[in-house]
């Protein structure tokens, strides 16, 4: 009997429909880097927040020394020093100079800077040999942000630059939404921790690193937990000890047409958790529902690795980035030249794994081995999907395609 396949997208609206956005709430700056702002971040200060210097050097009035040249030098009383952060000095008067460092609030009464290297750097009296202009080296309160503006918008993910920001004018905290919890359950009774021995018939879990790494490298926080055997019982006991730290969880494995297919067995009786064939290659065998008192979303993908790691791509990934209130939920794509030709089976999109780059020849991508789901090595070694559409089964070298780089950040 032929499969029923849902699309892809009919199984990505089916989860995003039932993902909501994490609640907000003020978060200290260096706990957001990398996360959606989630409000409009308005300047409650000016900055600078007062006339300051940008010179070491000397504060005077423009108009006393207005014909300083080198030939006929202008001389003038030092009255005072004011370094950054002391501020004892608020006036002077005309006819005078006071010592100042950048940084230093330009006292009233001065309306220019003098920088040492235009006077002998007097103490009691300061000789200028050049004149300035008027206002030189005097950066003007709020020239660079002005107390109301809009300086981060909603939605905008927090990087370095806005960070500083934030602090500049004072922010200790910005709303954001938290990293969601991803748990990751690897299930089958053949997998090793790494750093174990193995058996003839036992293989290592790769698994729970690549979708634990992948959660992290979404912006998550991932739990990865110990190997779950093939047997429902146990299964439902490391998922029920879970849910209280997860915000999603993922398991890998269990899922196809086996008699040991353990996901399946423990959840299907639940009858919250979808499962079914998407029309994708690799990644056919998916399931997604909530379970739980709280409801929690739980992506169940199949135990190939390559399948495992284009599954939580396409649907895990455009999760969480949804419930951290990160726009857009999946993964840009782009076009590119094939340099080899490839073929796919009709009615499933294909996804090739490939190496892209750009070169004088513009964007290019390179197929990177076989179809196969459980070649962990080319995946490795490849930084892109090729995705070939379900109703094309062969692209020729030299075609575009649409190409989805993975080490991007959007
Ligand atoms: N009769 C059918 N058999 C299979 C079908 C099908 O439609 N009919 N679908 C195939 C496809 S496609 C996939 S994908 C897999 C999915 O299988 P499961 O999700 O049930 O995964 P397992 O059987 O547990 O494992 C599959 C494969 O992956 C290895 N594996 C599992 N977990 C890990 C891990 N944590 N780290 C590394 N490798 C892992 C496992 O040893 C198997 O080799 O089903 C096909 N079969
Ligand atoms: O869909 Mo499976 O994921 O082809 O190997």
């Amino acid at each position: 009997m032929a499969d029923q396949l849902t699309t892809v997208e009919d199984h990505l609206e089916r989860i995003l429909g039932s993902i909501r956005p994490l609640p907000d709430f003020p978060q200290p700056l260096m706990e957001t880097l990398g996360l959606a702002a989630a409000e409009d971040v308005v300047a409650p200060i000016r900055l600078p927040s007062f006339d300051n210097s940008g010179m070491d050097g000397y504060a005077v009035c423009h108009r006393d020394v207005l014909t300083a040249s080198e030939e006929s030098p202008v001389h003038l009383p030092v009255v005072g020093e004011i370094g950054a952060g002391q501020a004892q000095l608020l006036a002077m008067s005309p006819g005078t100079a006071v010592k100042i460092m950048t940084g230093a609030p330009v006292p009233a009464g001065a309306d220019t800077v003098v920088p040492y290297e235009w006077t002998d750097r007097g103490v009691a009296q300061v000789r200028i040999g050049r004149a300035p202009e008027a206002g030189q080296h005097v950066r003007r309160a709020g020239e660079d942000v002005d107390e109301g503006d809009l300086l981060i918008e909603h939605g905008t993910v927090l990087g370095p630059r806005h960070l500083g920001l934030l602090a500049a004018v004072g922010r200790a905290t910005v709303r954001s939404r938290p990293r969601p919890r991803v748990v990751i359950i690897s299930t089958g009774s053949e997998l090793r921790e790494p750093g174990q021995s193995l058996g003839h018939d036992a293989i290592y879990d790769g698994n729970s690193f690549l979708l634990a790494a992948a959660a992290r490298r979404a912006g998550a926080i991932a739990y990865r937990v110990g190997i779950v055997p093939d047997e429902p019982r146990a299964f439902l006991d490391a998922l029920g000890d879970q849910l209280v730290r997860a915000d999603i969880v993922v398991t890998s494995g269990g899922v196809s047409q086996g008699d040991y297919d353990v996901v399946k067995e423990a959840l299907a009786p639940l009858g919250s958790v979808w499962f079914g064939g998407v029309a994708m290659q690799p990644g056919k065998p998916q399931g997604f529902g909530l379970v739980g008192e709280d409801e929690t979303p739980i992506f169940t993908l199949p135990g190939n690795p390559v399948s495992a790691y284009i599954s939580f791509e396409m649907f895990v990934l455009p999760a969480v980035r949804k419930l951290m209130g990160k726009a857009p939920y999946s993964r840009p794509t782009t076009r590119a030249r094939l340099t080899n030709p490839i073929s796919s089976p009709a009615g499933r999109r294909q996804f090739v794994r490939g190496e892209y780059a750009v070169d004088r020849g513009g964007p290019h991508v390179v197929p990177v081995g076989g179809h196969g789901s459980h070649l962990i090595g080319d995946l490795a070694s490849s930084n892109a999907l090729i995705v070939v559409p379900e109703d094309v089964t062969s692209v020729s070298a030299g075609e575009q395609v649409q190409v989805l780089p993975l080490d991007e950040d959007f």
